[in-house]
């Protein structure tokens, strides 16, 4: 809890305050039995009316400090742990901004967004009782019983009799309480999972009419969650029984021996309401220890799983040493490069030696699961190799700033995403501040700036989430723009033109032949592939063949089938 609670640090003098206010509250509240013990006996008992005035306006007037101290210690612990919580889920926040994609294999979405949401809330919460009850239940039991002591010692020490069972029953059931609730909370990962999973696939769920089969999969991981919460509820829900029953034990022990004493004239009347006044506050803070319990079980068990995430040791070095001033050369070269995933054992990626030229278009091909993504997901170090290395502008890219290196590539995925906002906002993702004639060319060259232009916005159509509101082909193209915009002088293409009609695509790429930038682009059609420089053909993570068009025609056999069966597929398409 260490590390989540250093987040409070720059609020001490708050809390200070919010803590001096608790302690004065309480300090008024423990005087008040007093001021009703000499209300009896030197009051009532002794007839004195005056008395009774005088220390009534007493009782009155600490009620008040009490009550306002009570408000303002409120006002400071509210503000304490909200600002506390704003800073801690901004911390997490970045952390996950810095994690290499290797860490989401680690800390799926799921778990992260309950982390930053429900965890990050109930430490916020135990904050604001940690300031407003949490420390005022003990210190009312130790209060209490050092008052019981001071009104009469030999009363008070039938309080005491039961403590060190009581406390040691709380100590277990803390224990119990923090293995219960990281329980629950790893459930509550599950349903913010499945949750996430079903509205994202929303289309296909209805498409397939598995609507059904999804609400009964959610109530299932939700009914798991329900069951062990409940679990959870119920060993909490003992311990206030168990520890009343203790308290009303010592409580009847000091009445049984009180009247005794009183008989014998060791204690007054009103001292034994004093006693009686404390046990009963002492019972009264007792029964929000099973509050406070809970919270600070469940509190306990949300700060471990934030700081797994704070001082997560991301296993990719992401920052290079020095080298910001990148000459864009252009050229790519891997080296030996290897790959294995992280946390699996299958080498996805096997000695991948070539080298492009400044400008040079290569086309990656191979059958699915060869590894074409993967390649390129290796040159803005999404994942670093396991062995050899990758070079670009003349420099291995392990020593580039890695803000540099990512800004001289353009990277167009197989999934294109687009987030909500316009289309003017997506495209400049691509450059921070781009003017609208750069967005306008970017759109061009992309072949998408008339469709946009017919919009009855244009360019200020908004997107939808995830570009929910655009066809595959158009959410393709713009994918295109925004990695143009940037003017990368190393393009990356994963697949991207899959949902673009002959004509469009032949257009696009006779302007991207006219870029300056080195392009590696994955492809399936040869028609494309016949567009690039040199082709690259992968079979199982490793090169099969590697040349031009004419080269891997004369020697591949594999490059030859797929050249034969897609120009029978084509001349199919037209019969
Ligand atoms: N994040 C990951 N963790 C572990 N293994 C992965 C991961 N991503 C891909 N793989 C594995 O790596 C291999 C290569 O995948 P990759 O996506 O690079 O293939 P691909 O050639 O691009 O396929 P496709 O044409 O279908 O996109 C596959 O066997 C896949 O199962």
């Amino acid at each position: 809890m260490k590390t989540v609670f250093s987040y409070a640090k720059p609020y001490k003098w708050w809390i200070a305050i919010a803590l001096s206010l608790m302690l004065f509250e309480l300090a008024v509240e423990l005087l008040q039995p007093l001021v009703i013990a000499r209300i009896i006996d030197d009051g009532i008992l002794a007839q004195d009316q005056d008395r009774i005035v005088q220390y009534g306006f007493v009782l009155i007037a600490l009620s008040l400090i009490a009550f306002f101290s009570g408000v303002a210690n409120s006002y400071f612990a509210a503000h304490v742990a909200h600002s506390f919580s704003f800073n801690l889920r901004g911390a997490v926040y970045s952390k996950v901004q810095s994690f290499s994609l290797a860490m989401f294999n680690k800390f799926p979405a799921s778990a992260l967004i309950t982390r930053l949401t429900s965890d990050v809330t109930l430490v916020q919460n135990i904050l604001f009782m940690g300031l407003r009850i949490m420390l005022r239940a003990p210190l009312l039991v130790i209060g209490s019983m050092a008052m019981a002591f001071v009104v009469n010692a030999k009363l008070a020490i039938y309080l005491i009799i039961v403590f060190p069972v009581l406390l040691l029953f709380l100590y277990f059931m803390v224990r119990k309480g923090v293995a219960y609730f990281s329980f629950v909370q790893q459930r509550l990962d599950r349903v913010n999972r499945l949750v996430q999973e079903n509205l994202q696939a929303v289309r296909l769920i209805k498409a397939y009419l598995r609507g059904k089969y999804e609400a009964n999969r959610f109530s299932e991981v939700a009914g798991s969650l329900k069951t062990d919460t409940v679990k959870a509820f119920r060993v909490m829900e003992i311990i206030l029984p168990i520890l009343l029953f203790g308290m009303n034990v010592s409580l009847l022990a000091v009445l049984w021996f009180g009247a005794s004493e009183i008989q014998n004239g060791n204690a007054q009347i009103g001292e034994l309401v004093a006693i009686v006044n404390y046990a009963m506050r002492m019972t009264g803070a007792f029964s929000m220890f099973s509050f406070i319990i809970m919270a600070f079980a469940r509190a306990k068990a949300s700060s471990e799983r934030i700081e797994e995430v704070l001082l997560a040791d991301d296993v990719q070095k992401v920052e290079g040493q020095g080298a910001t001033e990148m000459i864009r050369r252009g050229e790519v070269v891997f080296e030996h490069v290897s790959f294995t995933y992280p946390g699996t054992t299958r080498q996805v990626l096997k000695d991948i030696s070539f080298r492009l030229e400044p400008n040079e278009k290569l086309a990656i091909m191979g059958a699915t699961g060869s590894g074409k993504s993967t390649l390129l997901q290796l040159l803005p170090r999404f994942y670093d190799p396991t062995e050899g290395a990758v070079s670009i502008h003349g420099r291995d890219i392990q020593e580039w700033s890695l803000r540099e290196l990512r800004k001289t590539i353009g990277v167009v995925p197989q999934q294109s995403l687009l987030f909500t906002g316009t289309i003017s906002d997506n495209l400049s993702w691509g450059k921070e501040g781009a003017l609208e004639e750069e967005l306008s060319a970017s759109a061009v060259k992309a072949q998408i700036h008339d469709t946009v232009v017919r919009f009855p916005k244009a360019y200020g159509t908004r997107v939808g989430q995830k570009g929910v509101n655009l066809s595959g082909g158009q959410k393709q193209r713009l994918s295109i723009a925004r990695a143009l915009v940037r003017k990368p002088s190393i393009l990356i293409l994963d697949d991207s033109t899959s949902a673009l009609d002959v004509k469009t695509e032949a257009a696009l790429w006779r302007e991207l032949e006219r870029e300056q930038a080195t392009m590696l682009v994955v492809t399936q059609k040869i028609r494309t592939a016949l567009k690039a420089d040199r082709i690259l053909l992968l079979e199982d993570g490793e090169i099969s063949a590697y040349g031009t068009h004419e080269e891997l025609y004369a020697c591949s056999e594999l490059y030859r089938q797929i050249a034969h069966s897609q120009q029978e597929q084509e001349v199919d398409e037209y019969v």
